[in-house]
């Protein structure tokens, strides 16, 4: 693992560099200090602390030994490494767009029973199997009636699922119930509340009636053969609801890509509260739900600690189409994922992404159809990596619809990376404008911000001024959007019918 635990979206030197424009070659010292973790009222740090100074003291008297001419070549060595890395490391955009085209295989359409298919995507369009409602329904409890008042009332009455009654005559009514079937010749509904039966037992209309009043006609919603949604829609519990009245039993969905998470870390506790150096584990209990709600199937979730060998195997014999780890992206001395991705020959698609929180994210294509996205161990640069490269990745492998990108206004100014994009949490206000309050407690390895937020918001490099409208990312929690073409083609008059 990293030795450095917190490392932030802002070292020292490149805080320094917010403030001293142009930005002149920075030079990182990442053991040395940080900008504020996110913290409320983090600052710039100007001056050096007095901790800083003994730092530097302490540094100066190691850099002046000769003994230690050894460790400089290391450091200069993984100064260069770093720099290498962050020459190659793909703007935030981009790494996304990477990420969305990575899957290339066409999806196999599977036809899943309704109570499996919520959260999938339907592999076709929904086509109503029948028309709805599929016969003349009454619309509310009262009396069908045929032809003009008074009626006379018939003994029995029809209710909802049993056989229609008889036809009726002019001058006749029968008592009916919501959603039985209209008889033959009705030519009105009049609701129980505004009919009246006199003593000799007939039934007085007590405001006007209208031809076809309540009556809801066959075929009202939908033919038979009617597209009631396209392909690619998501499953929601409505389209469930609209499958089943429609006469499906099963849907055609796309396959929901298998996905593997392995937490890497010999830190990690799973259970108890942090002691003597170990934490507990956020990313195992955090990832599989998350991956869940972004479209995958987690197969397994498995903690391997620090151990090579273990990744290597848990690489070459893994059966998921995505394999997700935590840890180990950086270049410590138990950073295995990079050395292992190495040995397997495996193709680095992103290495290294120009974000702040997650720049050590990458994505690797293992095989044909199977990827692997590294996310880096602090859980919030976990969070952004997995909504900038699991997200459009699964995406893709799932089927659904990339959402219209939404803006809001930052309440408040926003500091930026000099050169990175930077991901906010943000709580979206009930205002008019749906302003965008950037929340605190956003440093890389906080989950506080994000716990309370409602969407990340993307920070360009250089940062945002007050009022400036930023992309929001949306949690996936949020309501998905509806693929081009949802709620269009509806018959005239569909949306008008109140009762
Ligand atoms: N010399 C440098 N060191 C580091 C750099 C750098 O540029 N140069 N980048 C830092 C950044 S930024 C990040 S992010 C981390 C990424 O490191 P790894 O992906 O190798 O992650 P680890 O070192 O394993 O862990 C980092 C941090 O997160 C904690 N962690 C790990 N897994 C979990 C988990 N499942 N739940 C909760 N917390 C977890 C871990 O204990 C560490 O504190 O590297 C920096 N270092
Ligand atoms: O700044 Mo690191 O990428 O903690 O996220």
């Amino acid at each position: 693992m990293a030795g450095s635990d917190d490392a932030h979206e802002l070292d020292v030197d490149e805080a320094l560099a917010l403030v001293r424009e142009p930005a002149e070659p920075v030079d990182r010292h990442p053991d040395r200090g940080h900008a504020a973790p996110g913290a409320p009222a983090p600052a710039a740090p100007s001056t050096p602390t007095p901790a800083d100074k003994t730092a530097n003291k302490a540094a100066d008297k190691t850099a002046n030994k000769a003994a230690d001419k050894s460790a400089d070549k290391a450091a200069d060595k993984s100064a260069d490494q770093a720099n290498a890395h962050r020459h190659r490391a793909t703007p935030w955009p981009e790494a996304r767009a990477v990420a969305a085209r990575a899957a290339t295989a066409p999806r196999t359409p599977v036809s899943v029973p309704l109570t499996q298919a919520l959260g999938r995507v339907l592999a076709a369009p929904l086509t109503a199997l029948t028309d709805l409602p599929s016969f003349d329904t009454s619309a509310m409890d009262g009396w069908a009636v045929a032809g003009p008042g008074p009626w006379t009332v018939r003994e029995d009455g029809v209710l909802a699922g049993h056989a229609g009654a008889d036809a009726l005559t002019d001058g006749e009514a029968v008592r009916i119930a919501t959603g039985a079937r209209i008889p033959r010749e009705v030519t009105a509904v009049i609701r129980s509340e505004h009919g009246l039966t006199d003593d000799k037992g007939r039934l007085h209309a007590q405001r006007e009636v209208m031809h076809g009043q309540d009556i809801r006609p066959r075929g009202q919603e939908c033919r038979s053969g009617d597209q009631l949604l396209p392909a690619q829609s998501p499953v929601t519990p409505a389209v469930l609801g609209l499958a089943a009245a429609a006469g499906y039993d099963e849907l055609p969905t796309v396959a929901r890509p298998r996905a593997e998470v392995l937490v890497l870390g010999d830190e990690l506790l799973t259970e108890g509260r942090p002691h003597e150096g170990l934490i507990r584990d956020a990313l195992g209990p955090m990832l599989p739900p998350w991956l869940r709600a972004l479209g995958a199937e987690v197969i397994a979730v498995r903690r391997l600690g620090d151990d090579a060998k273990a990744l290597h195997k848990a690489l070459s014999t893994s059966e998921a189409e995505l394999i997700v780890t935590t840890g180990g992206t950086a270049a410590g001395p138990v950073d295995h994922v990079h050395p292992t991705l190495r040995r397997l020959g495996a193709d680095l698609l992103v290495d290294g992404v120009k974000v702040r929180p997650g720049h050590p994210m990458l994505l690797a294509r293992l095989a044909a159809g199977r990827h692997l996205v590294g996310l880096p161990g602090n859980p919030l640069a976990a969070v952004s990596g997995l909504l900038t490269l699991a997200e459009p990745l699964l995406r893709a492998l799932s089927g659904r619809i990339a959402p219209e990108p939404y803006y809001a206004p930052v309440r408040d100014e926003v500091h930026g990376h000099p050169r990175d994009t930077r991901l906010v949490p943000v709580m979206l206000r009930a205002d008019p404008e749906g302003t965008a309050v950037p929340l605190h407690y956003n440093g890389p390895a906080m989950l506080r911000g994000i716990a309370a937020s409602d969407g990340l918001a993307v920070v360009p490099p250089g940062g945002a001024k007050p009022g400036q409208e930023l992309e929001i990312l949306d949690l996936p929690w949020a309501l998905s959007p509806s693929p081009d073409g949802m709620g269009e083609g509806l018959p005239d008059g569909a949306e008008g019918c109140f009762t």
